[in-house]
């Protein structure tokens, strides 16, 4: 007899082990052979893991370096680095004290300086000042307003590069003459490299005139303040960046199969791209379960249904919630009553949305405890508080910061 909810919390720990960024890095820097005065300058999520691995690699051949990321992302001292911790997704003071400091590190290198850039995503909040005219409260009303309009990384990130001084390509721009090498985890589906923390060191692809697209799209009120900090073309080209990229959703799917094969589970990656709305995503998964329970289509069980990618969540309501908890928690209306089965859903960086969680779980019986409990479904994906009502049921995933950053891991396990 299996036990699906432990082979699901199996499964969740090691596919996101498998995307920890140690042995990547490394794998990346044998390849390269760099020489000395090495400058490390770390951002994102997993900055602090990306950043160890550099070093230990490296030992003596690092000058200095720093590391931003998000606050309880840091594990501790690394020699001849800096560490800080600042705000994310929304930047704080700490954000803009941080970038000033690895600015500062990096002005005035020479070309035979090299810039080992580790990049993961978070980087976008994590890594900022602001273009002339735009303060650090603008660029949180701004930052705010997008995350809640359901426009997605790529979009959010157009805008955000062109209101920064150090994103879209404008960072390898302050390094010159200097060299950057860039190792990127990346979070973005398709890995567009000017969109993963925005791009520091990489030329944009996006133009002041998709930024326009954007505000309309999103019926966006922008004040008239940033509209008119809105006139700076990015780099569109760069002569002093190599880019790598070391990680991605891809790998962590891959991970899960080998994973769910070595428990006896049928398997297949259905996609890696999964962007639509959280709650359809889940209405969709519901319904492959529906097709599994009673046709055992498209796999035979016992069977693991893998997806990757990155749903968005158009926030209208005042509740807590992440987008895998709400792509679970409308899961969960449609596989109802059916026995056997479960959808879990997280992000590989152990936070989903402003909560403690990677993360939900949900079966055939999650319904019917929270209606015991007196929870109506409907009203809590309305009010976007998909956090209580998993809460309430044993429904959330918690594995605190991973140290990694690969966008969202969601399977269905059937037997
Ligand atoms: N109450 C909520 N319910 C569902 N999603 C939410 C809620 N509040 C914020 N979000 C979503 O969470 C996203 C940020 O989540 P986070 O996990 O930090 O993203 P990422 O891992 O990509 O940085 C926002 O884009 C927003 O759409
Ligand atoms: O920093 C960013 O721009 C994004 C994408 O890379 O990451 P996150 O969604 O984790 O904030
Ligand atoms: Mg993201």
């Amino acid at each position: 007899m299996k036990n699906l909810r432990e082979d699901a919390f199996r499964i969740i720990k090691n596919s996101i082990d498998s995307v920890l960024p140690e042995k990547a890095v490394q794998q990346e820097l044998e390849k390269m052979s760099l020489e000395d005065n090495i400058h490390i300058v770390a951002i994102g999520k997993a900055a602090w893991r990306m950043a160890k691995s550099a070093k230990d690699f490296l030992k003596d051949k690092v000058k200095n370096g720093i590391v931003i990321t998000k606050y309880g992302h840091s594990q501790g001292t690394i020699e001849s680095l800096q560490i800080y911790e600042a705000g994310h997704p929304i930047p704080d003071e700490n954000t803009i004290k941080s970038t000033k400091k690895a600015i500062e590190l990096v002005q005035n290198l020479r070309e035979n300086d090299v810039v080992l850039f580790l990049v993961s995503g978070g980087g976008s909040a994590l890594f900022e000042i602001p273009v002339e005219g735009v303060n650090l409260e603008d660029i949180k009303n701004v930052t705010d307003m997008l995350l809640k309009s359901g426009a997605n990384i790529v979009e959010i990130n157009t805008v955000r590069k062109h209101l920064s001084r150090v994103k879209g390509g404008n960072f390898a721009k302050l390094v010159e003459p200097a060299k950057i090498y860039s190792l990127v985890l990346s979070d973005v589906l398709g890995d567009r490299l000017d969109s993963i923390a925005s791009g520091p060191a990489y030329p944009d692809s996006t133009t002041l005139e998709d930024v326009e697209k954007i505000i309309k799209k999103y019926d966006l009120t922008l004040s008239e303040k940033i509209l008119h900090a809105l006139k700076n073309e990015t780099p569109k080209h760069l002569d002093n960046v190599e880019t790598r990229i070391i990680g991605s959703v891809t790998k962590v799917c891959e991970s899960a199969v080998k994973i769910a094969q070595n428990l006896g589970y049928n398997t297949m990656i259905l996609t890696t791209t999964l962007d639509c709305e959280a709650k359809e995503a889940g209405s969709f998964l519901a319904a492959i379960v529906r097709e599994e329970k009673e046709r055992e289509r498209p796999l035979n069980t016992p069977c693991a249904i893998i997806l990757g990618g990155e749903t968005v969540v158009h926030v209208r309501g005042k509740g807590k919630g992440g987008r895998n908890q709400e792509l679970v928690l409308s899961a969960a209306r449609g596989i109802k009553g059916y026995q056997e089965v479960l959808i879990a859903s997280v992000g590989t960086d152990g936070t989903d949305g402003p909560t403690d969680a990677a993360g939900g779980i949900v079966d055939g019986e999650t319904v019917n405890r929270l209606q015991e409990k007196g929870i109506d479904v409907e009203k809590v994906l309305n009010n976007n508080d998909s956090y209580h009502a998993l809460q309430s049921v044993d429904g959330l995933v918690i594995t605190g910061p991973t140290g990694t950053n690969v966008n969202d891991l969601t399977f269905i396990l059937c037997n």
